[in-house]
């Protein structure tokens, strides 16, 4: 399989050991989500695994190659998206993708036509002639990705793509990041925004203190009880079924309902079969937070109690 192989993989600096044992794969069409805590690790493993970093134990595999004895072999089939673009200030966008395809070996004619596909790609027709440094944040972003892409790559990593971005370029690079994972690729993809990632990835990786979450940690993170977000046209009628319900107790009352933590859907089923047969006008009944972000919130929990 080639896709991104992690084993057991560590890097210090100095006394931080800011990856201390890290062990995931992601196929090759499938959009992986790395969640973590600020310092969690993230940047360090990506930085890694695009072969600008050299761990200190265990095994990568990019694309079927080693970034520590392969690097111009991963180079040459991995995107690189920084949380920050280092840019040519002074060249236009279409300069840069240009230059940046002629250093992956495009002939002048071949990189020039790559450029123009990528500009339309990410939307910036309009500031192609610009130079880079009048870009906003957000452009910039569409601009790094664009230069991830240049040599059409069979892996991406992907470090804080959205942030920066408005919701219509945000709508924008869900979709096409899940078009290149329907492609075939392979894309590993950091993010704070985990409404977001529940959106494109199909999978998740969880880096907290430098160590990544078991498969069995996150089960069991799943399956503790989350917070349901119960909302009523009459607030006062919905406090009183709940209390009659038992559910008074556990339940938060606050100005847009409640929220009310229960262990199963079988039992989110029951609660809004009893509110609306006690005749309670329920307007709205879901879980108050996505299925990463319930995981990831149960496992920094645990992680701190276990600290
Ligand atoms: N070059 C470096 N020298 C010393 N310490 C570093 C270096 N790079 C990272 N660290 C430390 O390693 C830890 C992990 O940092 P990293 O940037 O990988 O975290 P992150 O998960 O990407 O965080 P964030 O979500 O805030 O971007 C932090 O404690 C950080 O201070």
């Amino acid at each position: 399989m080639a896709g991104i192989e992690v084993s057991g993989v560590a890097r210090a600096f100095g006394d931080v050991h800011a990856v201390r044992n890290a062990t995931f794969t992601v196929e090759p069409g499938h959009v992986a989500g790395l969640i973590g805590p600020n310092g969690a690790g993230k940047t360090t493993l990506l930085l890694m695994l695009a072969s600008l970093l050299r761990p200190d134990a265990g095994t990568i595999r990019v694309a079927g190659f080693d970034p520590v004895t392969d690097p111009a072999e991963v180079r040459a089939r991995m995107g690189w998206m920084p949380d920050l673009l280092g840019s040519w200030a002074s060249l236009t966008v279409r300069e840069a993708l240009v230059t940046s395809a002629r250093l992956y070996g495009r002939s002048t004619d071949a990189a020039r036509a790559r450029a123009d596909d990528l500009i339309g790609l990410v939307d910036l027709d309009e500031l192609a002639d610009r130079p880079t440094r009048v870009l906003s944040r957000g452009q910039k972003q569409r601009l790094s990705l664009a230069r991830a892409l240049v040599h059409d790559p069979e892996v991406l990593l992907l470090d804080e793509p959205a942030s920066g971005l408005d919701p219509v370029a945000r709508a924008g690079l869900r979709a096409l990041v899940r078009r290149l994972a329907s492609e075939g690729r392979t894309v590993l993809v950091s993010s704070h925004v985990l409404a977001e990632l529940e959106e494109m990835a199909d999978q998740a990786v969880y880096l907290s203190g430098g160590v990544t979450a078991a498969a069995d940690e996150i089960e069991r993170a799943a399956r503790t009880a989350r917070d349901w977000r119960v909302r009523s046209l009459d607030p006062e009628r919905l406090r009183t079924a709940l209390d009659a319900a038992g559910w008074g107790e556990v339940a938060r009352i606050d100005n847009l309902g409640a929220i009310v933590p229960l262990a199963s859907e079988e039992d989110a089923a029951q609660l809004i079969a009893h509110l609306i047969g006690s005749g309670v006008p329920i307007s709205s009944f879901a879980p108050a937070v996505g299925d990463l972000e319930h995981v990831f919130l149960d496992l920094s929990r645990n992680g701190e109690e276990d600290a």
